[in-house]
């Protein structure tokens, strides 16, 4: 397990989200697809944590799982000393004031019939948080300032605004609650490429302004590089290596991170990058390979892979990795 120097705001023990198979006339459970198997990290005040992998590696799944929008199968997420699997939903329900999250679709996270001042100062009613709704508003107002949206345009409707703006919405609509910690999911990915930098600044900007912890979850390595301070790297319901930023893209060290990046172009490369094409498909989730979930793809594949799980094991530097080739 990672060991951060100072308390983490967010510590992930040992999480795991299965999916019930259900088959036959009487749905019964068959099998299970594993989406999160294990997963063990922290995240410190203020940093941003990358969360990356491939469609279906179970970075959503991670995200929802903290946030108990979906409920673990197993583990514990420890957020400020406090187990949150383990409150009641109504305890739950409350904490949510300080855990929060950013969707990729804003359209389809958006009200379509509320405006959106109300759609910013829901969670305000519903958290009792001003007495008066002239104070409310007057949040809005600044919230919709603060993301760059204009409060004069807060009786109008989601789909009066660009994707880029509706994005910034549903980021007002975030901070209304005053969160300590943001699941980003996909936050940019449905956004045109030039207006995506604008987001991501603005959302660094408002990291430093309110002192946010973001985990940010991407399937795209170039834009985790330039938000992140540390990444995670997910395969198949797994980490298989966490790292800070620059060791990761500088030096990666599992055979699956590093034919991800082998892949992403270098603007002025240092040195060459050996281009590592994966072959095979990704196994399904309900039926993972043994050992090793990736030996089956891997081009240093081991006997000891096919049969021994390796331990997500700390390299020094904040480095970890769950390979056989690292074994001390
Ligand atoms: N509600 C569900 N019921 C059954 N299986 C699910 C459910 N939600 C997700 N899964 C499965 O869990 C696995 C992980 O999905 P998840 O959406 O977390 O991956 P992801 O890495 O976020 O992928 P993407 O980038 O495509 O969203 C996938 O195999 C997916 O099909």
């Amino acid at each position: 397990m990672e060991k951060s120097e100072s308390t983490p705001l967010l510590e992930v023990r040992g999480l795991k989200k299965y999916f019930p198979i259900r088959s036959g006339f009487m749905k019964k459970v068959t099998n299970h697809v594993k989406a999160v198997d294990d997963l063990s990290f922290t995240v410190a005040t203020g940093e941003t944590l990358g969360i990356v992998g491939e469609s279906g590696c179970g970075k959503s799944t991670t995200g929802r799982a903290i946030l108990r929008l979906l409920e673990p199968t197993g583990g514990e997420v420890i957020f400020q000393g406090e187990n949150l699997a383990a409150l009641s939903p109504n305890e739950m329900r409350m904490k949510r004031k300080d855990l929060q999250i950013i969707f990729q679709d804003p359209f389809a996270s958006l009200n379509p019939r509320m405006t959106v001042g109300e759609i910013i100062e829901e969670p305000m009613i519903i958290f009792e948080l001003y007495e008066t709704s002239k104070e409310r508003k007057e949040k809005v107002a600044e919230l919709m300032q603060v993301v760059g949206l204009k409060p004069e345009n807060s009786e109008r409707f989601p789909h009066e605004f660009s994707g880029g703006q509706r994005q910034r919405i549903g980021i007002a609509r975030a901070l209304a609650l005053n969160p300590k910690l943001i699941v980003a999911d996909e936050p940019v990915s449905a956004l045109d490429v030039s207006i995506q930098s604008q987001v991501l600044n603005l959302m660094r900007d408002l990291q430093k302004q309110y002192g946010l912890t973001y985990i940010f979850i991407s399937h795209n390595l170039s834009v985790v590089k330039h938000f992140c301070d540390r990444i995670g790297v997910m395969y198949l319901g797994r980490m298989v290596e966490l790292a800070p930023k620059n060791a990761l893209y500088e030096e990666p060290l599992h055979p699956y991170t590093r034919s991800l990046l082998s892949a992403v172009p270098i603007a002025k490369p240092k040195t060459k990058r050996e281009r590592i094409i994966l072959t095979g498909d990704v196994p399904s989730p309900a039926n993972p390979p043994s050992g090793c979930t990736f030996h089956t793809r891997c081009p240093d594949c081991m006997e000891i892979c096919k049969t021994d799980k390796p331990e997500f094991q700390s390299m020094g530097d904040g480095r970890y990795v769950a390979c056989h080739l690292y074994n001390q």
